[in-house]
């Protein structure tokens, strides 16, 4: 089962990731975690870096269009070298973004360009997405609070609101896709999602648990 937990910046992807493999270890079940390996998309960084001074600066001096193809890249790069066996070798895979994810950036940056939805279309399709849904203002409070990682010049509330919309948007067209409610403790959070597992997956809703 491959399952895509998507979100804006700062929504709790990896946190519930993190957490989700944590409750899943204690079953008899072969999970990994997946995250598109970026190459390529590095070096519209390096570029941002060069022309403006800092590698997040990227808009609108790249146009988005090259950026996006470029990201799309990527992503079908890791779907066909990486993904695709991952998912054949293990019972779970827990993939931090996914297409949704893909699709909503280039959309919220505009993009139409359907060379890049064509890439989309031939990554590997998640079995389920669940989408982490939050109004991007709590999420610019998370990212500000964030200690680890400083906010990034597209981690800000109106280029945020906008993404939210345009995952909100495309994920209404896909029945494969859930929409959660991220504004809640992370347990609370993670609850759905094992239970959305186990509804919707044959399989895992016959999950034998292993005493720790
Ligand atoms: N349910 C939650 N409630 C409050 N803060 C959270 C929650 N989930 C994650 N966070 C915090 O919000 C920040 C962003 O979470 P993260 O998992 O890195 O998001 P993403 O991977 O979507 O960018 C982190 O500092 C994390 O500790
Ligand atoms: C997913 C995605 C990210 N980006 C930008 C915004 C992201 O903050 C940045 C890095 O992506 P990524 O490494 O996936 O971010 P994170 O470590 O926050 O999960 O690239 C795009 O321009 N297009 C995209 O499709």
């Amino acid at each position: 089962m491959l399952l895509s937990i998507a979100g804006i910046d700062g929504s709790g992807k990896s946190t519930q990731v993190r957490e989700v493999l944590k409750r899943l270890s204690r079953f008899p079940l072969k999970v990994e975690c997946a995250k598109v390996d970026f190459h390529a998309t590095l070096s519209i960084f390096d570029l941002a870096n060069h022309l403006r001074g800092t590698p997040d600066d990227y808009h609108p001096w790249i146009p988005p269009v090259l950026r996006e193809f470029t990201v799309a890249c990527d992503v079908l790069r890791y779907s066909q070298d990486k993904l695709t066996q991952l998912v054949e070798r293990c019972d779970v895979v827990l993939w931090d973004r996914g297409p949704l994810c893909y699709r909503s950036y280039a959309s919220a940056y505009g993009v139409t360009d359907r060379h890049v939805s064509v890439i989309y279309d031939l990554v590997a399709k998640p079995d389920l997405t669940i989408l982490i849904d939050l109004p991007a203002e709590a999420v610019v409070e998370r990212i500000m609070m964030r200690g680890e990682k400083p906010a990034k010049m597209d981690e800000n509330l109106e280029f945020l609101r906008v993404v939210r919309q345009c995952y909100l948007d495309i994920a209404r067209k896909d029945a494969r896709c859930i929409v959660i409610n991220g504004e809640r403790a992370t347990a609370a959070v993670t609850d759905d999602i094992l239970s959305l597992c186990r509804e919707r997956i044959p399989g895992l809703g016959v999950l034998h648990y292993q005493m720790p």
